[in-house]
């Protein structure tokens, strides 16, 4: 049966002959969902079914993966985690889990995201879910704010529009839409007809950008170290 990379590479960190956890390969995995090779809803979906793997070492990678896709991939999974429905799926796993590691890193993590979120309300379905367990008794351990901090940018979400961001030329049947992967903007094909990396959003490949942002992307970066 085809399986995708991202599906080899979470079957390959969540191995239940490994000895400790495969970080690199769990890194790639983030990087795989921040290039948008794998839909944030479809690769959450796969490492749920990790999670309520009857092997520990399988649930608790799992777990490792997702507090990693969380930390890393920004909005693109924080838009999927912060449903009521995924944290219905968590509270459900909490309860129900036989693994008791498992469920005391799910209690840890739930706070976390939910402090982490404290300032984004249609996220608030995690502080809710919190809120609910502490009132059934659940016992969160003691927060660590700096495992709150969620590094790293992530590509902007596309912008809509009936004309060319940069000539304005208006969208038809000949005249396609594009987006630029850089600043999210919509172009025409002339408009964006370039394609560079962008490593700062973990996009290794090429991809498209519009004319401003591959200009920009071809200037050497202004290195913010104290001037020699
Ligand atoms: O091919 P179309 O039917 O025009 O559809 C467009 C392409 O998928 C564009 O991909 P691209 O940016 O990679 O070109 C995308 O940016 C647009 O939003 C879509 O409307
Ligand atoms: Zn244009
Ligand atoms: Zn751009």
């Amino acid at each position: 049966m085809f399986k995708s990379n991202f599906e080899k590479l979470l079957d390959k960190v969540t191995s239940n002959l490994l000895l400790e956890a495969d970080w690199p390969t769990t890194l790639e995995i983030c990087d795989t969902i921040r290039q948008k090779d794998v839909q944030p809803k479809f690769a959450l979906n796969a490492i749920k079914k990790k999670l309520i793997s009857p092997n520990p070492h399988t649930a608790m990678y799992s777990l490792l993966v997702l507090e990693c896709c969380v930390k890393n991939c920004g909005q693109l999974v924080h838009d999927e985690v912060g449903t009521k429905p995924f944290m219905e799926q968590i509270r459900e796993i909490i309860k129900t889990t036989p693994h008791e590691n498992v469920k005391n890193k799910l209690l840890e993590l739930l706070q976390t995201w939910a402090f982490a979120f404290r300032a984004i309300p249609k996220y608030c379905a995690v502080q809710d879910t919190v809120n609910i367990m502490k009132a059934e008794g659940y016992t969160f351990p003691a927060l660590k704010e700096s495992d709150a901090m969620f590094s790293s940018d992530v590509a902007p979400g596309w912008e809509d529009s009936d004309c060319c961001h940069r000539c304005r030329v208006k969208f038809g049947m000949v005249q396609r839409k594009h987006h630029c992967r850089a600043c999210g903007q919509v172009f025409c094909a002339q408009c964006s007809s370039r394609s560079c990396t962008l490593p700062k959003f973990g996009i290794e490949k090429p991809v498209r950008v519009c004319e401003a942002c591959f200009e920009k992307s071809q200037k050497p970066q202004i290195n913010k170290g104290s001037e020699d």
